[in-house]
């Protein structure tokens, strides 16, 4: 089933503190990503980088209500929902290529107005479900899944002209090994299915995700899988700015990608926090590339 696939490039780094994450989408491109997905019989048009506020780093240290960089994200959450909602009135899936995570905020909001119930995959070490109360950084990367989820600040929460963009029961975290005291007193209380490393080192990677989808399956009318690289153990993707040791193998997350590829199920993808300022040679470009190939359906015979 070819599909035409869109490439949105989302340089932000304003969600966060360390420069080079805003180069990512140049980092993928350059690794040969867009080659990578043709291999797989799908068309894919790229359409460029979406316009962002110049970075200054000086104003990066301050904070405004809490919220690092707060005006610079909403602005370059607007330029992204308006690319990723054009990309999905036009029928074609978007890959959004980041960019720290606070992206999300921006591309989901672009993709959930499109379904009743999009199902969320968050592959990823972080739970990305703070609030400024129960945020240890201040950085907005650190926010994201919990302002789709209506919670925070209300520029962040209603980009799009609409709050509450995915529901708890369809959200999934996978890969999960470093959350805050917040983040775990909220998954408890709304109940989100998670699998945290110990889980995936008991059940197999196979399981967690052939359970993610019979779960998400019956409930949802689409799925987006949000891919953050620190997921990933840092030996395997070491350029990115929060890495947390214990992460899934290469070979781990490929099964997931090859997974999710066959269940049909995933309507769009944002791949994130790939820095090549902190990197080893864009080694972390070119890991998730490899997985880009399996979540496009790339075979080997
Ligand atoms: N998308 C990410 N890499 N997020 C890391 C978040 C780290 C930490 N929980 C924070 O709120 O600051
Ligand atoms: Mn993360
Ligand atoms: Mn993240």
């Amino acid at each position: 089933m070819n599909k035409r696939i869109e490439i949105i490039g989302a340089p932000t780094a304003f969600g966060q503190r360390k420069l080079g994450v805003n180069f990512g989408p140049d980092a993928l491109r350059y690794a040969g990503l867009i080659e990578r997905i043709e291999n797989t019989g799908h068309e894919v048009i790229d359409k460029g980088n979406v316009e962002s506020p110049v970075i200054d780093m000086k104003k990066y240290k301050s904070e405004q209500n809490g919220l690092r960089n707060l005006d610079e994200v909403i602005s370059f959450s607007n330029n992204l929902y308006e690319a990723v909602n054009e990309t999905k009135n036009n029928g074609n899936f978007p890959l959004i290529l980041g960019g720290d995570h606070s992206l999300s905020i921006g591309s989901i909001a672009g993709i959930s107005k499109h379904y009743e119930n999009l199902g969320v995959i968050w592959y990823d070490a972080h739970g990305d479900l703070n609030t400024i109360e129960s945020s240890p950084s201040g950085n907005i990367h650190g926010m994201p899944l919990r302002a789709l989820l209506g919670d925070g600040n209300e520029n962040l929460t209603n980009i799009g002209g609409y709050k509450n963009k995915v529901k708890p029961e369809n959200v999934v975290l996978i890969g999960m090994r470093d959350l805050d005291d917040g983040e775990k007193k909220y998954i408890k209380e709304q109940g989100i299915l998670t699998y945290t490393m110990a889980d995936i080192d008991r059940l197999g990677m196979s399981k967690v995700i052939s359970e993610t989808i019979d779960y998400l399956k019956a409930k949802t009318d689409g799925i987006h899988l949000s891919l953050d690289v620190d997921a990933l153990d840092p030996v395997e993707t070491p350029g990115t700015g929060t890495t947390v040791p214990g992460g899934a193998t290469y070979r781990e997350s490929h099964l997931a990608m090859e997974m999710l590829n066959e269940s049909n199920l995933i309507v769009s993808a944002d791949l994130v926090e790939v820095n090549p300022l902190i990197d080893e040679y864009n080694k972390t470009a070119h890991q998730a590339i490899g997985l880009m190939g399996s979540f496009f359906g790339e075979k080997l015979l």
